[in-house]
């Protein structure tokens, strides 16, 4: 097998896309304009998962988080937290109910609740029970074939889109995807990126009959060795190959790499970027880490689409939006954005609860480690000013 052609996107490059589409907090904007997500997941076993990813996004800076749940998820999830909109929508059917029909009207339901969302993650907590398998799956076919008819409808037009136009998709959800790895293969599919762990990337490599083996050199002293990088993109093209899908493989360094159909004769300026992550961390990997992953990357890949839409009033009432310094693609900068905050958030938590450090510290420490990589800029005097009025 030829090595991988790719070039490896420069940090400060990913850190400056992310620096340009980050809504700005100038109070010209309302409620919502920076992101409004979705975490569809949460069963009767799992209700901390979409807590994490729900509660990351909102540190992340997004203004919204829903979690679309399991009827017994919901009273605990509401209860962890008031800043989540919590929709225990997905029940079991009963066993005088028709099992497919019941899944079909429970998606219509999410459906409704996905109108005017930007992002949607899938899979935390969502877990294997067929129902939840089957519901979660008819929603990413909608959102999947929604997405594309709304690009197609609105090309010429201002027509405005009204479903999530970016996923994340995680955990039990990347099954969804083993089973129908056709379900995102469209030209205007929603830009996605899967965050498989190690298990999860093994079965998706296989249900695209992709040979991780194949040109496997032990010797490769790359952080993510060229063979990794090639069965990625493999995987990624084979999902779509329009480049609208991002594979981020977790792992000791992180590697975000994107499909796209390779072009004969490519010059290696045109190779594909990919972004590796190896932002120190610490040793403790608790469960839970790559949830807060997924938050973080709906809420910067909700803020690229925003600013790609031009949603986002621009800084001063006389400036223009700010312009990406560099064209790489989105999700890839959204994806590489959320492996540094998670990774510095974990080292963070770490310096104060060593050995005891879990996901709830990491949460906490990502607001911190937000401000100290991407700080808020100096607002304008039009809104820090304080007059008082003397009447
Ligand atoms: N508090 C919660 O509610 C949490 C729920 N979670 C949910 O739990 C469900 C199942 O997650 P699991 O963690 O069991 O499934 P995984 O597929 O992540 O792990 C299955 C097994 O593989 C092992 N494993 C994990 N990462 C590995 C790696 N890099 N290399 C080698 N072996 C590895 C694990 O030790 C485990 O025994 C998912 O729905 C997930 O969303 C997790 O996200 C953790 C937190
Ligand atoms: N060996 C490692 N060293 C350092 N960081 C790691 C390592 N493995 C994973 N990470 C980091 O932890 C985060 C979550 O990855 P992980 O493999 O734990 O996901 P996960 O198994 O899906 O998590 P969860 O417990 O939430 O289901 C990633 O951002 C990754 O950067």
């Amino acid at each position: 097998m030829a090595s991988f052609q790719s070039r490896t996107a420069s940090t400060t490059h990913l850190w400056r896309s992310i620096d340009a589409f980050l809504p700005p907090l100038n109070g010209r904007n309302h409620k919502g304009q920076s992101g409004r997500i979705a975490i569809l997941g949460g069963s009767e076993d799992y209700t901390g998962a979409p807590f994490y990813s729900a509660m990351a996004a909102l540190r992340t800076g997004a203004d919204l988080s829903h979690v679309i749940c399991h009827e017994k998820a919901g009273p605990p999830i509401k209860c962890y937290s008031p800043e989540l909109m919590v929709h225990p929508v997905i029940r079991f059917p009963r066993a005088d109910e028709d099992a497919a029909r019941a899944a079909r009207q429970q998606a219509d339901q999410v459906m409704d609740l996905l109108t005017h969302l930007h992002v949607l993650v899938i899979g935390p907590g969502l877990g294997q029970h067929p129902h939840m398998q089957r519901v979660a799956g008819d929603v990413l076919a909608r959102v999947a074939a929604d997405c594309q008819a709304q690009a197609e409808a609105s090309d010429g037009a201002t027509a405005r889109p009204t479903g999530p136009r970016g996923l994340v998709l995680d955990a039990d959800a990347i099954r969804l995807v083993c089973d129908a790895p056709d379900v995102l293969a469209g030209p205007r599919a929603p830009r996605t990126i899967l965050t498989p762990n190690a298990n999860e990337w093994r079965r998706l490599a296989q249900a695209c009959d992709v040979d991780l083996q194949a040109g496997a050199d032990a010797a490769d002293p790359a952080p993510v060795p060229s063979a990794t990088l090639h069965a990625l993109h493999a995987v990624a093209s084979r999902l779509n190959a329009h480049g609208r899908v991002h594979i981020l493989l977790k792992g000791r360094a992180d590697a975000i790499v994107p499909g796209a159909a390779p072009q004969d004769g490519a010059t290696p300026e045109a190779a594909p970027p990919v972004a590796i992550c190896t932002t120190q961390g610490s040793g403790r990997r608790c469960g839970g880490q790559g949830d807060l992953l997924t938050g973080c990357a709906a809420a910067l890949l909700a803020g690229a689409q925003l600013w790609e839409a031009g949603a986002f009033q621009p800084p001063h009432a006389a400036s223009a939006q700010p312009q990406l310094p560099h064209t790489l693609p989105l999700p890839l900068c959204a994806a590489w954005g959320a492996c540094h905050v998670v990774r510095l958030a974990n080292a963070r938590a770490f310096e104060t609860h060593r050995r005891a450090t879990s996901a709830v510290e990491i949460l906490n420490a990502l607001g911190p480690v937000m401000e100290d990589v991407w700080p808020v800029e100096q607002a304008p005097s039009e809104v820090t000013g304080v007059r008082v009025a003397r009447i």
